[in-house]
């Protein structure tokens, strides 16, 4: 179980009668950046959040370094760093009040904490911690977000959509910043649908459809169950998620312009 970060064992989700995730498997070892890909409302945030203890499973187990998420969620909420898409932050305060708060809340040493911060500002230009929050914009939010996790260097990171929001400079720093990361040891969970992200910062990506996990492992173990020779992950991923006619709706779409 040591070498294992993340694991999830039959791992479901039910809202009524629908099921969002449906008895779901995996293990994430250290050092990997596992990307967690699907169409829209094929159940992705619904795992995060039952991964990083904000939603409580209908069925199955998770473990995080080994703890199980049922007996352990305050010492795995220690652990863990968590981004999520929409981030949720204290308007009323100043981003530089918000990180006081943040150092205080997880008892960091500040001595050690602080270069960290100047550190990764300077990578993703935030240099407006000293306004209010409620004044920020979705990237600059986001950003803060980044700061806020990754300057406690977590072993076990969960980024919800990580990119959105932000500018090609940032994304390219936090997916150097990430493999960095991977490098030392951590672990990264991310979402995304944008598929050229899971091809260029995961080292095994999962996929996620309609609740299941209907593929998983490296780029290269993925193009070879294509059936249809795919090799790009754009193809692929429409091939497995039985989507791979959108050249046509594309093209009734254009026929329909006046
Ligand atoms: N609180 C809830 N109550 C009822 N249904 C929900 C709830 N949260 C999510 N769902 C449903 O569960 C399914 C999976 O949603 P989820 O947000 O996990 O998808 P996603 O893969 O993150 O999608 P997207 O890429 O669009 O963000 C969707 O059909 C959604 O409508």
């Amino acid at each position: 179980m040591d070498n294992v970060f993340i694991e999830a064992i039959d791992l479901t989700k039910k809202f009524g009668d629908y099921t969002a995730v449906d008895h779901i498997n995996f293990k994430i070892k250290p050092g990997e950046i596992y990307g967690f890909l699907g169409p829209n409302g094929a159940g992705k945030t619904t795992t995060i959040r039952m991964l990083t203890g904000t939603l409580t499973p209908t069925k199955g187990d998770i473990f995080i370094q080994g703890l199980s998420m049922e007996d352990n969620e305050l010492e795995i909420k220690r652990r863990i760093g968590v981004v999520l898409d929409e981030p949720k932050i204290y308007e009323g305060l100043r981003g530089n009040e918000f990180l006081d708060f943040i150092i205080g809340v997880y008892q960091l040493e500040k001595e050690n904490v602080l270069p960290k911060i100047q550190e990764l500002s300077l990578a993703f230009n935030v240099d407006y911690l000293d306004d209010y929050i409620g004044d920020y914009s979705h990237g600059m939010r986001q950003k803060l977000m980044l700061v806020s996790v990754l300057m406690r260097q977590p072993k076990v990171m969960f980024l919800d959509e990580p990119t959105v929001g932000l500018d090609a400079r940032a994304a390219r720093i936090l997916k150097e910043l990430l493999h960095k990361y991977a490098e030392e040891g951590s672990t990264i969970f991310l979402t995304t649908h944008v598929l050229e992200i899971a091809e260029k910062m995961c080292n095994r990506i999962g996929i996620i459809d309609k609740g299941q996990l209907i593929a998983e492992g490296t780029l290269e173990e993925l193009r070879n169950l294509s059936h249809e020779g795919h090799t790009s992950l754009e193809d692929l991923f429409l091939e497995l998620t039985g989507n791979e006619d959108v050249s046509d709706i594309v093209e009734a779409l254009q026929n329909e312009r006046p």
